[in-house]
């Protein structure tokens, strides 16, 4: 069996990154697997442990950086995440093109660390819808809402490291061009 490919989704926070990935969902052409990630962020209302992220103290976060468990790691805005690396190689290795929806510090160390990994950069169509999203989704603060925006202004600066730069102007346009790119990257690989 072929090892899985590996995926990377970023853009800024807001941009629609997790509406996009819903769209995947059902879809089992694509043989997809999202990775879970690990945050010291508290939970939102309704996410899950476990299925939206695995939630974790500060302490437990860097002991895992210590012993060497996640294969990227960043701080953002004041909490860290980090993509466990024994399931992405589990997933890969059952064949599953794994899912890493992330921001653009821990993009950079996947993409050193597996020059194979698909980037996509997904970009909002103004900074302004971009700030109604964030506000629009009524998770963060107004002091956290501005520390997200003036990260992004920095993350769009990122852009020319991406193989693939998608405009999430309509979500499910956005998701239907993405299916296009991995089915193709599928197709290579089958022919490898
Ligand atoms: N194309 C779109 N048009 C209008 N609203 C959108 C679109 N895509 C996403 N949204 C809305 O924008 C908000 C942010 O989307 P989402 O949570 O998917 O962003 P994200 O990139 O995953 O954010 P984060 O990186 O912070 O997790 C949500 O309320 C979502 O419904
Ligand atoms: N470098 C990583 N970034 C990640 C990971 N999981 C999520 N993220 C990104 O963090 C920001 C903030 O997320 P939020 O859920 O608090 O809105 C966003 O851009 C996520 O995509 C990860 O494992 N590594």
């Amino acid at each position: 069996m072929k090892r899985g490919l590996l995926i990377i989704l970023s853009g800024p926070s807001g941009v629609g990154k997790g509406t996009i990935r819903k769209y995947f969902e059902k879809n089992e052409r694509l043989r997809l697997a999202y990775s879970i990630s690990m945050t010291t962020r508290k939970p939102r209302a309704g996410e899950v442990d476990g299925k939206d992220y695995y939630f974790t103290t500060k302490e437990d976060f860097q002991n895992r950086v210590k012993n060497g468990e996640l294969l990227e790691y960043a701080e953002f805005v004041g909490n860290y995440y980090g993509t466990p690396l024994k399931e992405v190689e589990r997933l890969r290795d059952e064949g599953k093109n794994v899912l890493l929806e992330i921001e653009v510090q821990g993009a950079t160390q996947v993409q050193k660390k597996c020059p194979d990994a698909i980037s996509i950069f997904i970009i909002p169509p103004s900074m302004e819808e971009l700030e109604a999203r964030i506000r629009g989704r009524r998770s963060e603060p107004e002091e956290i809402i501005q520390q997200r925006l003036a990260k992004a202004a920095n993350e769009m600066k990122m852009i020319a490291q991406y193989k693939y730069i998608v405009c999430n102007d309509d979500p499910k346009l956005a998701a239907e061009l993405i299916e296009t790119i991995i089915l193709r990257h599928m197709e290579l690989e089958e022919n490898k």
